[in-house]
């Protein structure tokens, strides 16, 4: 009897600055040093064109809606190229952002109408949904503060702090409108008390997925 895991696919959210990045490539060594194959990758990006998308949505000024189209579009490719074939070749997933993204920046941020950002996401991607989306909350000083002493900031990361409130807010409504897929941490927290947390939570989801033949 051989034992496995079923796919899963995982997300990871919040707003720029939360530490997000920090922790990617901890949960992908965790999940790999327990024989879990998987594909790591980031939206907007991770095929070819959607990194061009990418690279004209974080320095480009352009219409609230085109910025969404163009988010959806470097998704639809990301899912086809990549997302898709990995689930069905039975590895897993994690990606650095997805649709929750859109719905907190174009929808929360700027303020583009919810029912037309469910409307992308039908098309784009009726039937699926992450299995896990690890929400990581900070207030907005602490973001902020994190991003001063980090890095030259991008398009978005330039905007104003009612900008960045508008968008933790929309994640967390959908944080609750769906708590059976979203963990948030507590991101003020420090990395190593974080690992620990995502550690339990990946310990679960481990658990539930082990299929046996
Ligand atoms: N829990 C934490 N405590 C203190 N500093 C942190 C924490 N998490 C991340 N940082 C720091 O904050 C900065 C932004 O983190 P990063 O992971 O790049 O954020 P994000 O990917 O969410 O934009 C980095 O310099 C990182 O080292
Ligand atoms: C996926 C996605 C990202 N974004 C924004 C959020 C980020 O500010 C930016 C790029 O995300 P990210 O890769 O998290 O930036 P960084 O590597 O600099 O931490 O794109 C949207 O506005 N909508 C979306 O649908």
């Amino acid at each position: 009897m051989t034992q496995h895991h079923q796919p899963r696919f995982i997300t990871f959210e919040g707003i720029d600055g939360a530490g997000k990045s920090t922790h990617i490539g901890f949960v992908t060594d965790y999940l790999r040093q327990r024989g879990v194959s998987l594909v790591s990758s980031r939206e907007p990006g991770g095929t070819s064109l959607g990194e061009k998308l990418r690279e004209l949505l974080l320095h480009e000024k352009m219409h609230l809606e085109t910025e969404a189209l163009l988010m959806f579009a470097s998704r639809r490719e990301h899912i086809a190229q990549v997302i898709a074939p990995a689930l069905e070749r039975g590895e897993w997933v994690i990606s650095d952002r997805f649709s929750d993204a859109s719905f907190a920046y174009q929808g929360g941020g700027r303020g583009m109408d919810l029912g037309k950002m469910e409307a992308l996401e039908a098309l784009v991607h009726p039937h699926l949904q992450p299995d896990l989306t690890f929400l990581f909350d900070v207030p907005l000083a602490v973001a902020r503060a994190r991003l001063d002493a980090t890095r030259a900031l991008d398009k978005f990361e330039q905007e104003r702090s009612d900008f960045f409130a508008a968008t933790r807010n929309e994640y967390l409504r959908r944080a609750a409108q769906f708590p059976e897929r979203f963990r948030i941490i507590d991101s003020t927290q420090s990395i190593a008390d974080i690992q620990v947390q995502l550690a339990q939570l990946l310990d679960i989801l481990l658990e539930q997925s082990v299929a046996t033949h």
